[in-house]
């Protein structure tokens, strides 16, 4: 069944030493994340999602419009799929100005492609300082900026970016995410994003696609998905990503309560209004556990959980799953720690972390 605001795919792509089969349905509505071990097939599937892989076979719909039916012959190019397309490099016109980047996309610009306000993208992106600045003398993360506003000029109806924050340093990462989520919410552009780094995923998407071989071998909301990177040999930092929403602030105080499953926890004071719904990272080092409840401790969060599953990370320490209602927290500790509390599955130990270990995104 066509339905809108989805993105539906049955395809294969056969290559000689490797073969993508996928079947799966997204809906549009929210930013999806790829992610899997290297050579698992991510990019390739991106690309044939675009338009840019010739040998692909099958059927992509989105929102009820046919992009390709091979049975029927149906291969719409790139251009007339209304995508957005950006890759890991900023690919712009190194010897033009931004505004000359940006007006060389606008003359190419169909009538219908004209739903945003140039205004608009120039001020979600952060450019407008930028503009009469050569490319070639833009920093990593200025220029990925400017080649996201450059794609947003064509209106696109998907935004589908292959690893778009891989070359930059994490400070420039951690500017442009916040922009990305803006542009999904405020021009209302589904995004695909293909990604390597767990850090990356937890901040940015609402859903994960988890890839093996060339097959999705799971689909699911980021903060269920999150702690499964495990599996696919993902070696960087090990984090919860939570759902959360703000209660009140404390200016007095500096801090901020918010809510996560029913537990009232305190962050560092956020200019979000009220009863907004907020992602929450906490990276699995920043948790302690104790037997019993902090009473005496500066330490502010100190909540109930039940510890889940428990997996050995080489000899010396032990990651455990904690459940908090319908959510997990992943805490990283000592064998010794472990140990000595007697810890394992099944039981009961209350989760204790500072303020400034949170990071609201
Ligand atoms: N143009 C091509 N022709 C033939 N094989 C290719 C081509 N591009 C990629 N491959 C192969 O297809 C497989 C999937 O590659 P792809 O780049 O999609 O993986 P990936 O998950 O994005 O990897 P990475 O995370 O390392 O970027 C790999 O085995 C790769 O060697």
């Amino acid at each position: 069944m066509m339905e809108s605001n989805t993105l539906q795919f049955a395809l294969e792509l056969p290559r000689d030493h490797f073969h993508i089969k996928v079947e799966q349905s997204l809906s549009l509505d929210s930013i999806w994340g790829i992610m899997g071990s290297s050579g698992c097939g991510k990019t390739s599937l991106l690309r044939c999602l675009a338009g840019l892989e010739k040998g692909v076979q099958g059927k992509i719909t989105c929102n009820g419009r046919t992009w390709l039916d091979s049975e029927q012959g149906v291969f719409l190019p790139p251009e007339q799929r209304g995508i957005g397309y950006i890759f890991q490099e900023a690919r712009l016109f190194p010897h033009l100005t931004v505004m000359g980047n940006l007006q060389f996309a606008l003359k190419r610009a169909t009538p219908d492609q004209s739903a945003l306000s140039f205004d608009d993208i120039i001020e979600q992106v952060g450019i407008r300082h930028l503009l009469e600045r050569t490319v070639d003398k833009l920093s990593g993360g200025e220029k990925q900026r400017v080649a996201i506003a450059r794609t947003l000029v064509n209106a696109p109806s998907l935004l589908l970016m292959d690893e778009p924050l891989a070359s930059l340093d994490w400070s420039s990462r951690l500017s442009i995410m916040p922009c990305l989520k803006q542009i999904q919410r405020e021009f209302n552009i589904p995004v695909v994003f293909v990604s390597h780094s767990k850090e990356e995923v937890a901040r940015l998407a609402d859903n994960l696609l988890l890839m093996h071989q060339g097959q999705v071998i799971e689909k699911g909301s980021c903060r269920r998905l999150i702690n499964r990177l495990e599996d696919q040999g993902n070696n960087d930092q090990k984090l919860s990503a939570l759902d959360a929403t703000v209660l009140e602030h404390h200016p007095h105080y500096g801090l901020t309560d918010i809510q996560v499953d029913g537990h009232q926890l305190h962050v560092g004071q956020l200019d979000i209004p009220e009863n907004t719904q907020v992602r929450v990272v906490l990276p699995a080092s920043e948790i302690s556990l104790t037997l019993t409840p902090l009473e005496s401790s500066s330490i502010l969060n100190c909540i109930p959980v039940h510890v889940a599953s428990v997996q050995e990370q080489g000899n010396h320490h032990v990651l455990l799953c904690l459940s908090l209602g319908e959510q997990e927290l992943i805490c990283q500790i000592t064998r010794k720690s472990f140990d000595r509390l007697q810890l394992g599955v099944g039981k009961d130990v209350f989760a204790c972390f500072k303020s400034s270990g949170l990071e609201v995104v």
